[in-house]
Order: structure tokens, then sequence, then C-alpha cells
């Protein structure tokens, strides 16, 4: 089996302790896998889980039930039952998050907040920042911006600084949570073709998309996640 992500009966309830326990279900019986070079949609309506599902990919929600097997370092680790300390190696190695909103750290350039996850693991300076150039080229970032922090930028352009720090990553694991939300038609037409790019390279993806033009240029097949709502 070559799956990159393995999902199998998954399932997550949270309680809500400031209501007295409640319970509230979210999913239940997620089961599908990415295959390398693939990009899956998950698709539903508003509060059917799809971020929730993303998260619990990622590690940041943990899993009541169920497997989440991601292929790590060669071999199948199982997030559901993983430690925080596998977790976070497992981020660090393979599985990388595309999130709408740029959290950058104050005062640092917006050439150097691109180029710092390929810093962080081993490549020179100089050619991370060369690579990270040519992305935010790429996403129309002006180079007279470059050097300024991106804290200051309008959403679209700190969107845009996101996903050229997401994309730069060589990681075989790519997690989109809504790539395109505040994005013009030129800049959405240039994160589809980052994407294609990704899966020539032979990366998994999971991605939520609300724009139905989008989702159909990028998805190789759309998982619905109706079918998993704990209500149903
Ligand atoms: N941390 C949390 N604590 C409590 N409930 C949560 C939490 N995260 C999500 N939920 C609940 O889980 C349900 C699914 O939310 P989720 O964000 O996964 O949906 P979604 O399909 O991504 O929705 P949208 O398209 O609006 O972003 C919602 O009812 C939400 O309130």
């Amino acid at each position: 089996m070559t799956a990159m992500i393995d999902i199998s009966h998954a399932e997550k309830t949270f309680t809500m302790h400031l209501q007295g326990g409640v319970q509230l279900p979210v999913v239940r019986g997620v089961s599908f896998q990415v295959e390398p070079g693939e990009c899956v949609v998950l698709s539903g309506p508003s509060g059917a889980g799809k971020s929730s599902i993303l998260k619990m990919i990622f590690g940041n929600y943990r899993c009541d039930g169920g497997r989440i097997g991601i292929r790590h370092r060669g071999a199948m680790v199982d997030l559901a039952k993983a430690e925080p300390r596998q977790v976070l190696g497992v981020r660090r190695d393979t599985i990388g998050y595309v999130s709408q909103f740029l959290r950058a750290v104050p005062r640092v350039a917006t050439l150097d907040v691109v180029a710092e996850p390929l810093i962080a693991t081993g490549t020179a300076r100089a050619e991370a920042r060369e690579r990270a150039g040519q992305l935010l080229r790429r996403l129309n970032i002006p180079e007279r911006l470059w050097a300024l922090p991106p804290s200051t930028f309008s959403g679209g352009e700190q969107q845009r600084v996101n996903i050229a720090r997401g994309f730069i990553s060589e990681l075989p694991i790519l997690l989109l949570d809504e790539p395109t939300a505040s994005l013009d038609a030129a800049n959405r037409a240039v994160v589809v073709d980052l994407i294609d790019w990704k899966k020539r390279a032979g990366v998994a993806m999971v991605a939520i998309v609300h724009d139905d033009e989008i989702r159909h240029l990028i998805a190789d097949r759309i998982v619905d996640v109706t079918s998993f709502a704990s209500a149903a």
C-alpha cells in the first residue's frame, strides 16, 4: 500500500466542559485515503466537520476513535494514538498546514517569513531567500514589500505570504484550509498552478475550498463530509 494518508473510522466528539459536560458529536466513521500526488477536497455544508477533520489529520484535535495513518519517514504512524513528541516530529518532517491566516512574528521581513521553513530544515539562508523571492514574485507580492513585516499587509497579501510560506517546504503532505479565500481571480489561478506543481512533485494534499470552480480545478477526488456527520 502506498497511501500517504490512510484514515479509517475516525471520530470526534467535543465535550463542552463549561456547559456541564454536554457532548457534541461532530464526525464518526471518517474513512478515506490520499495517495502521493493526489489532492482530495473535503466538501459539505458549514458545520459538517471539514475543518475538524483537517485538524485531526494535523494532530490538533485528538480523535476519540479510529485511526489516522500517516506515512512518516517510510513507516505508517497512527496520529490518533501518537504521543505529542511524535506529532511534532510528523509536523516537522511530513505534514505542512496552510491555514487561511498568517501568524507571523512581528518585525520579521516578509522574505524571511517565507524562507524560514526551508532554513529550519537545513537549506542555506541565501538559497532559501532566493526561493522565497521566486514564490513571492509568482504570487504577485511586489518586491518593494519584501523587506517589510507582513503585519500591515492587506488580507489578500497576507494570505499570499502564508501560501508562499506553506508551499516553499518540501514536505510530502500538505493540508490546505481555504487557500484561495481572500484572493482575486489572477492569484487564485496562481494557487491552482502551485497545487498542480505539488501534485507533480508527488505531494499528497487534503484541501477545504468553498469556491466550486477552484474545487473542480484542483480536486482529484471529492470526499463528502456529510456522510460522516454524527447526526446523520
Ligand atoms: N474546538 C471546538 N470545540 C467545540 N466545538 C467545536 C470545536 N471545533 C469545532 N466544533 C464544532 O464542530 C462542528 C463542525 O465544525 P467545523 O469547523 O469542523 O465545520 P466545517 O465543516 O469546517 O464548517 P465551515 O465550512 O463553516 O468552516 C461545529 O458544530 C463546531 O461548532
